[in-house]
């Protein structure tokens, strides 16, 4: 059964940092509390570098943390495309620079000369994750699940087996590589980041009944899960 999801507003980005850190530090601490560890999935991009500075400050046990990105842009982290590097920039950092962390990026020209290896890295992670943390693009893509994406298909397909996939799509410049849904959405609290009014509207379209490959935001949107998706919005 789909649930709708649970909206929750703020008067600015900085009080929804500080909610989504709190919120998301209290779950990873329970995690911690009852198995001696948690693993938190973050996505790339802009919006959530103010959140993660957040999480970073929060005193948590970040020796018991696994952080891993839940899709990356084909890039060394010298680039500064790198959602690895921003991830390391704004969130591993202070106490949480104990965690563990677990990129995406390995040294080879793309993404295919190495799926193999991709693959196992993924496969191993503990399922499932304590949290998961979307964003979305103005174009209702999340993840790298972009509109018009070679492969999306596969990416989205929630009866998949893969952990990862190859995605090229013209909107995403660079080759990436996503966690595929049912990762995504197997976690114990998922929250959908986004902040602006073009966002909200996205968002809105996208609660709407419609095509999944023109706003692929709604395979997560649709994904039957127990627990709620928690969406976190400020203007
Ligand atoms: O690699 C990425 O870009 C992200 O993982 C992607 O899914 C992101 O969440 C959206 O593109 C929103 O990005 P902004 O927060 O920069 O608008």
């Amino acid at each position: 059964m789909t649930l709708s999801p649970a909206f929750h507003s703020y008067g600015s980005s900085e009080d929804l940092a500080e909610a989504l850190a709190a919120g998301v530090a209290a779950v990873l601490a329970g995690a911690i509390a009852t198995r001696g560890a948690a693993t938190l999935a973050v996505s790339g991009g802009s919006t959530p570098k103010r959140f993660l500075e957040r999480l970073a400050e929060t005193e948590i046990d970040w020796g018991c943390v696994t952080v891993t990105l839940v899709d990356e842009r084909w890039v060394p982290e010298t680039d500064e495309r790198s959602n690895a590097a921003m991830v390391r920039r704004h969130l591993l950092t202070g106490h949480a620079a104990r965690a563990q962390f677990l990129p995406f990026y390995l040294e080879a020209p793309a993404p295919e000369d190495v799926a193999d290896e991709l693959r196992m890295r993924f496969l191993r992670l503990a399922r499932p994750f304590d949290v998961t943390v979307l964003g979305m693009g103005a174009d209702g893509h999340t993840a790298s699940f972009f509109p018009g994406a070679d492969h999306l298909d596969r990416a989205i397909d929630p009866d998949t087996d893969e952990p990862v996939a190859l995605i090229r799509a013209p909107a995403a410049v660079e080759p990436r590589v996503t966690l595929t849904l049912p990762l995504i959405v197997d976690t114990r609290f998922l929250a959908l980041h986004i902040e602006g009014d073009e966002k909200l509207a996205v968002y809105e379209a996208a609660l709407q009944p419609g095509p999944v490959d023109k706003m692929p935001v709604r395979a997560v949107l649709r994904a039957p899960r127990d627990e709620l998706l928690a969406v976190f919005w400020a203007p």
